[in-house]
């Protein structure tokens, strides 16, 4: 199968054969550990959701496959500064460089012009990945259940959490969410329910809402995608599901953090 997803993993095994290149595991741990403890991404959505307010973990992406260019003025230090002034709980940073336009050196500034903690968002597929993660100052990753077997990502998971990460783990279906309660990874997992299919790019907040039931208790779950209104908020709040992933419908936005003031608002 030849989808988006397919191609971007065909792209990514050909980055780590590169990072191969160019660092040892050893190498990049070195730099993995001259980095400042990571802050508690787990910590701060819930911190924000026990609080009683959406906790709202605020992307910072120039374009996406699904929408291309989304923010041609894009400065992700002064969107992440405005993120927290606008409340969010978390930052996410695209590092991904050939399909989102995104890089490391975004995910630094975001990172270092707020206090917040924040994701890197790319496909990682690869314990070298991991480690550079932390390396470039990353507090929590991403690991998608359709990019890897379950034993590739119990290993990434345990890789990322030695080096003190937090783990975003997507499902999008039952099939994937059974796959990641099959890993065993133990209690306490941050599940995101990605709405869009990352194959097709077909969005619905509803595939939160029909995964919710399936989901055991003791994990916190993350509605991602296609956020775009109060009245999108208010419906997920209504079915408990208290911690958000937004990207788009704010950085379409003069003022993301304004926006997210907007969105996040009770009236
Ligand atoms: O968004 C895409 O086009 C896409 C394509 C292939 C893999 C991942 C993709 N997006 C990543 C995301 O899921 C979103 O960036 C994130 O959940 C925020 O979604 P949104 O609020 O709809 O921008």
């Amino acid at each position: 199968m030849n989808d988006i997803l397919e191609r971007i993993l065909t792209r990514k095994r050909e980055e780590v054969a590169l990072l191969r290149k160019q660092h040892t595991a050893a190498s990049l741990m070195q730099l993995a550990q001259a980095q400042s403890a990571p802050r508690g991404f787990c910590a701060g959505l819930r911190a924000m959701a026990d609080a009683g307010k959406p906790a709202v973990i605020a992307e910072i992406k120039r374009a996406s496959p699904s929408k291309g260019l989304i923010r041609p003025d894009f400065d992700p230090a002064w969107i992440a500064g405005e993120y927290e002034r606008g409340g969010a709980a978390c930052l996410s940073i695209l590092t991904d460089e050939d399909y989102f336009q995104g890089s490391a050196d975004d995910f630094k500034a975001a990172r270092n012009a707020t206090a917040l903690p924040a994701i890197r968002k790319d496909f990682i597929i690869d314990e070298l990945q991991v480690i550079e993660s932390r390396a470039i100052g990353a507090d929590c990753i991403l690991l998608i259940a359709a990019a890897l077997p379950p034993a590739r990502l119990s290993v990434l998971h345990r890789t990322a959490r030695e080096l003190g990460m937090d783990v975003l783990i997507e499902v999008h279906d039952r099939s994937e969410l059974n796959a990641v309660l099959g890993a065993k990874l133990g209690p306490g997992l941050l599940i995101g329910i990605n709405n869009r299919n990352l194959r097709s790019f077909e969005t619905r907040l509803e595939t939160t809402l029909d995964l919710l039931p399936w989901l055991p208790p003791g994990h916190e779950v993350v509605t991602e995608s296609g956020i775009g209104t109060p009245a999108d908020v208010q419906r997920m709040l209504a079915a408990g599901v208290q911690r958000f992933l937004v990207g788009e419908s704010l950085m379409r936005q003069p003022n993301p953090g304004v926006a997210l003031k907007r969105l996040v608002a009770t009236s």
